[in-house]
């Protein structure tokens, strides 16, 4: 099988892969996120992740399958990743009470024969409504810093969403049921492991 190569930062991405024994190798694929512009959610996160995974193919000198992937928040706009504090607080008092969209846009690349696939899923996420008590304190956590819409479902804002519609590991960073669907019907490749022996 090809090397699998996730063209990602995140910690939360190489970890959603690693629990399912994926053997997968990682390259940073460090682009200008805020010089792409586009007004439909889906559509950024989809030109984003698309050129994530071009620019690992420029760095790569081998054959392999690269995925990458972009995460963005809406709420009647987009809520990025926090610059300080102050931000983080702003963005979650947005989101208290209210439902949002999580989406991450995902690219497949096999540079063997140059197939390219790009897709992306959308989760609802409904928050509680929070008290400015509340909102302080979970941003006194550090948790919203490095997070598209200033938290993280899997961390202290397990305490802040009452409930989603949709798949989870989407809000995480990686829709792995989608990524799974179009590795099997585009890739021949399933991330399912082999029955050994
Ligand atoms: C909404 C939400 C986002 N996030 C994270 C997922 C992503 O890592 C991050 C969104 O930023 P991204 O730009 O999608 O990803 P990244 O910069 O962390 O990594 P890379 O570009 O190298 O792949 O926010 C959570 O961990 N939990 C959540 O609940």
């Amino acid at each position: 099988m090809l090397q699998l190569i996730l063209a990602s930062k995140s910690p939360r991405r190489r970890e959603l892969l690693s629990n399912l024994g994926v053997p997968i190798k990682t390259m940073v694929s460090n682009i200008n996120e805020e010089e792409i512009k586009n007004p439909n959610p889906v559509k950024l996160a989809q030109e984003i992740a698309y050129r994530k995974a071009l620019k690992v193919k420029e760095d790569l000198d081998e054959d392999g399958i690269i995925i990458a992937a972009d995460t963005v928040v809406y709420c009647n706009g987009f809520l990025a990743k926090p610059k300080d504090k102050e931000d983080a607080y702003n963005m979650i008092t947005i989101l208290s009470g209210k439902k949002h969209q999580v989406i991450t846009g995902f690219a497949i690349i096999s540079t063997a024969n140059g197939k390219e696939v790009l897709d992306s899923e959308t989760t609802n996420v409904y928050f509680k409504k929070l008290s400015p008590e509340e909102i302080a304190r979970y941003v006194a956590t550090g948790e919203p810093m490095d997070k598209a819409g200033g938290y993280g479902i899997q961390g202290y804002g397990s305490l802040l969403v009452e409930r989603i519609e949709g798949d989870y590991f989407n809000v995480v960073g990686l829709p792995l049921f989608k990524l799974n669907n179009r590795m099997e019907k585009d890739f021949k490749i399933s991330l399912l492991p082999r029955i050994s022996g």
